[in-house]
């Protein structure tokens, strides 16, 4: 690391004579695959965009110059030329520096990002506040991959970029994959062009972006000419570079879906480090829905599967691969996946829906105006509902109870364990009649046995566990089975009711009056923001029935969690078990 070492931020890097880019390529690269195959994170992407980090941060003036890392997961060769490669072991870890830019992490980090396709607009906003208060000196540029120039909020800033005469730099870097392989006409079209057969006919020329391309994005010498022509060239520009994901490392290039994120590997080897196999642990709950999916599926035809750009995170990809005409990869186009899925149910299909808690966000009117204004009977799938650990604050899909039960006439769902997401996954298919919604948690379920012949749920009927005499605690979700647990190790364990309340929306209302005549103190516990949410639900419910006991609503306090483990997340929320049981204690010394 013998230039590395001397780079502490972009200054030091400038003003190296070029011929040294390359040495400094290798030693940026195996920095990365020292620190990543101990400490994991995004690997892939950001071993494959070495040189045109370098090559931004060597001819741009950053951070005068704005730049902007769409995603952000490709960010930590940027992370560890801009002052962070003392500090990057501590990626991703708790209090650790994030593993995506972050405007109050650095001022190199010019835009926050976790999700995808946002870069652009930004980028244009920038460009015009820049404009308007005569900073016209300033250059701005993004680096977006070719999965996320196909999202609907790029195609939105392109389409503004065209018209706008500023000075913007668009990088598009196409390695031809996101997480899974890239899908669609643009990419077929993106194809075409690095084959060189779509010349004459530049979809970004006629978008009014004057078009570079397609370059060697490993060639750092030319990387560095063409930045260089282009950082003196006005107006909308795109750079269309061709890279390798993974590149450096063998087995990241060969396997780029499981080295987009792979956990621990050997730095030598890139062999992945396996996790010692739990016994007592089930399956993950992505597999439980894909697997659940893919038996109702050959049951009932009219069941279809919509993943936008996450096939394997989802594991919708067992769908694809069994029924690959009934199963549908849009790409990064969460709104188009919501709207497509209102169509298919209202010409007779039952879509499920699978998408990431958090990313469901960005189709929030296409879930009112499509699909529940309809009352269309779409399954909304939402994976990595609650904590998602390290991925951190844009990631964890904590708000969606919230969001969603204020929606008239949407059914709101979240099972304990796996077996009930089985259940759930087969009730709702039985006789569809309007929008559901299961969340469902990332990582492993707990259950290794789940398999068990399905069984219908009564929609909005909540489940007694056990009767208590002096506080109910109503859980809704995977937290239910922590306080399972922790009930059976309180000091008084017959002051506890347990009820596994399964739907935020319908409210079971019938067991809400039951509870208020039995206990004189409520707990709700979710894996969810406490504003707005299960807890809040319960609360107005009781409020209307005149209940005059305490309600205490534990869950997400109103603000966004960092990242961190997710048992460290629950740790320094009081959802773990020690300090929900020093919670429930408590109350009954109240
Ligand atoms: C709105 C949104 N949907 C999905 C994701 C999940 N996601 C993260 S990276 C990624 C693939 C990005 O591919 P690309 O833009 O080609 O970048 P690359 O990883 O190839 O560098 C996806 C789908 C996301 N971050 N944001
Ligand atoms: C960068 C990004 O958005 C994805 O790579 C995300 O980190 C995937 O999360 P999971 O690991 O939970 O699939
Ligand atoms: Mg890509």
């Amino acid at each position: 690391m013998q230039i590395l070492e001397q780079i502490n931020d972009p200054a030091d890097l400038r003003a190296l004579p070029e011929d040294r880019l390359p040495q400094l390529a290798a030693e940026l690269r195996e920095f990365i695959i020292d620190v990543v195959s101990v400490k994991e994170g995004h690997l892939g992407a950001s071993l494959g965009v070495v040189e045109l980090t370098l090559a931004l941060h060597y001819v741009f003036n950053t951070p005068e110059d704005r730049l902007i890392w769409d995603v952000g997961h490709q960010a930590y060769g940027h992370k560890i030329l801009t002052g962070r490669r003392e500090s990057f072991h501590t990626n991703r870890q708790q209090g650790g520096i994030s593993g995506f830019p972050k405007r109050d992490e650095s001022p190199y980090d010019a835009f926050g990002t976790g999700h995808a396709s946002t870069s652009l607009s930004a980028l244009l906003g920038m460009a015009l506040a820049a404009r308007l208060q005569g900073k016209i000196a300033r250059k701005h540029v993004a680096v977006i991959g070719d999965a996320s120039i196909a999202g609907g909020m790029a195609f939105e800033a392109l389409n503004h970029m065209g018209v706008a005469d500023t000075d913007v730099l668009v990088v598009l870097n196409d390695n031809a994959i996101g997480i899974d392989p890239s899908v669609g006409a643009l990419k077929e079209y993106l194809t075409r062009v690095k084959a060189g057969g779509a010349a004459g006919d530049n979809l970004f020329e006629n978008l009014n972006l004057h078009y570079t391309g397609p370059v060697d994005g490993h060639d750092l010498p030319g990387l560095v000419a063409t930045l260089r022509k282009l950082a003196s060239r006005p107006g909308p520009k795109l750079l269309h570079v061709v890279t390798t994901k993974g590149k450096g490392l063998r087995q990241a290039e060969e396997n780029q879906v499981v080295y987009h994120a792979p956990g621990r590997f050997d730095k030598y080897t890139g062999d992945l480090i396996r996790r010692e196999n739990d016994p007592g642990r089930g399956p993950k709950y992505q597999d439980v829905f894909g697997h659940t999916l893919v038996e109702l599926a050959r049951e009932n035809p009219r069941i279809v599967g919509i993943t936008p750009a996450m096939p394997s995170g989802s594991s919708l990809k067992y769908l694809m691969e069994e029924f690959p005409e009934r199963a549908f990869d849009v790409g990064i186009a969460e709104q188009h996946a919501v709207t497509l899925a209102a169509g298919m149910a209202a010409d007779g299909a039952v879509p499920y829906c699978a998408i990431y808690s958090t990313f469901l966000q960005r189709a929030y009117d296409q879930v009112i105006h499509d699909v529940a204004i309809q009352q269309l009977p779409v399954v909304f799938c939402l994976d990595r509902a609650g904590l998602v650990g390290q991925d951190g604050a844009t990631h964890h899909g904590i708000f969606d109870i919230a969001y969603l039960r204020c929606i008239p006439g949407l059914v709101v769902m979240s099972p304990m364990d796996n077996r009930e997401l089985r259940d759930m996954l087969y009730t709702v298919q039985l006789e569809p009649r309007g929008p559901v919604a299961i969340r469902y948690p990332r990582g492993y379920s707990r259950q290794a046995s789940w398999k068990h012949p399905f069984r219908r749920i009564p929609v909005g009927k909540a489940r007694k566990l056990q009767q208590g005499i002096a506080v109910a605690v109503l859980t809704l979700g995977p937290l239910g089975q922590t306080i399972r647990e922790v009930l059976g190790e309180t000091e008084n364990p017959e002051a506890f009711g347990h009820y596994d309340f399964r739907f935020a929306k319908p409210l079971d209302r019938e067991a809400l009056r039951e509870i208020a005549l039995a206990y004189g103190q409520v707990v709700t516990l979710e894996d969810g923001c406490r504003e707005g949410g299960f807890g809040s639900a319960v609360l107005e419910a009781l409020a209307e029935m005149g209940y005059s006991g305490k309600v205490h609503r534990l869950g997400i306090p109103d603000a966004f969690p960092g990242h961190a483990t997710t048992q460290e997340l629950y740790e320094e929320l009081g959802l773990d078990k020690a300090s929900l049981l020093r919670t429930l204690n408590n109350l009954t010394h109240e």
